[in-house]
């Protein structure tokens, strides 16, 4: 079975914004993103590191996965934040702007050389022009870049956006392309992914609309950017009560003697082959999961 920790809604905050950081410790989001980047305006940045590093060395936040964002390698914080936050010991650090496996052969260099301790996990934004050109390599990383330790992926729709000069439209057509290739480089190398943010905080059936959208096309989760869109995402990505009472019909009616030798069956009218019991299993599981965090 897939990793099964639930990713449904993570919640970026600014790592400059003190009441954000407390506040999340209440928030039901699956996951937090404590940014040191983009959302940090430069003269913040030193104040941002401090009190992201001082959050998740004190927790509170239940066992829910932290994520550090830092800034680049390139940048004049890069190496202080990445250092830092290898002594907060998050669960993750995302590195920003990854547009080929040189920043995750660097990254995975200074790891050791920090001596970074093995369970914290690297995850790269995808948004840039660059990375989806590159983005089968990139995905590949976990097995040719030494010391990667690449689990996730995270689109970042704005900086592609920025980048390509595509309009961020509802329905997404312009980004389809590539969206859906670093869905199937993710997938083809067990790499979790999480998609963009949707940027328009008002409106809440908008964000319901996208995250159902990005559940269809596969996504593990969205990543949000404010407490509004926390349900939304949560919701939408949770199996419905008709899909798990069919997986269970499903995987019941494989288990029965009579169709122990057969590759595909009939369930109330529809044709499911063995191949669909692995999702079956992780519909039931996923609602198994969802069930125990009681939101
Ligand atoms: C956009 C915001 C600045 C709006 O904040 P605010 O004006 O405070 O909103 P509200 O008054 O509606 O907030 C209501 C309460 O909720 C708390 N809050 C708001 N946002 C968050 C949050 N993200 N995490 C935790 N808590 C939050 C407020 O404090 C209010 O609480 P209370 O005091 O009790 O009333 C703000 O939402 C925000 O900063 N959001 C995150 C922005 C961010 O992190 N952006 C970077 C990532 S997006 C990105 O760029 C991805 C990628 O890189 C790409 O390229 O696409
Ligand atoms: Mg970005």
């Amino acid at each position: 079975m897939a990793d099964l920790r639930l990713r449904r809604s993570v919640l970026y905050m600014p790592g400059s914004n003190q009441r954000a950081l407390d506040k999340a410790k209440e928030l039901p989001a699956d996951c937090l993103i404590l940014d040191l980047e983009d959302a940090v305006a430069p003269e913040a940045k030193d104040l941002a590191r401090e009190q992201v590093c001082a959050a998740v060395k004190a927790g509170g936040y239940g066992d829910r996965e932290l994520i550090i964002r830092v800034n680049g390698p390139q940048t004049p914080w890069g190496e202080q934040d990445l250092k830092a936050a290898i002594e907060a010991k998050p669960d993750a650090i995302l590195m920003p702007k990854v547009s080929s496996t040189a920043v995750l052969e660097a990254i995975a260099n200074r790891l050791e050389a920090l001596d970074a301790p093995e369970d914290i996990d690297v995850w790269a934004m995808i948004e840039t022009p660059a990375a989806i050109l590159n983005i089968e390599k990139i995905a590949q990383a976990r097995r040719t870049v030494p010391g990667s330790r690449l689990t996730c992926f995270v689109l970042g729709t704005n900086d592609l956006a920025k980048d390509t000069w595509a309009q961020l439209v509802k329905g997404r057509a312009p980004m389809m392309p590539w969206i859906m290739f670093a869905l199937a480089a993710a997938r083809a190398n067990g790499l979790t992914i999480l998609d963009g943010v949707f940027n328009d905080i008002a409106d809440v059936d908008g964000c319901r609309e996208e995250c159902r959208q990005s559940r269809d096309l596969g996504f593990d989760g969205k990543t949000i950017i404010h407490p509004n869109q926390i349900e939304p995402a949560n919701s939408c990505f949770a199996p419905s009560a008709e899909e798990v009472e069919r997986a269970q019909k499903v995987i019941d009616a494989f288990n029965l003697e009579e169709n122990a030798r057969r590759g595909a069956i009939k369930v109330d009218g529809r044709m499911y082959e063995r191949q669909h019991l692995g999702m079956m299993r992780r519909a039931v599981a996923w609602h198994e999961a969802i069930l125990a965090k009681g939101t």
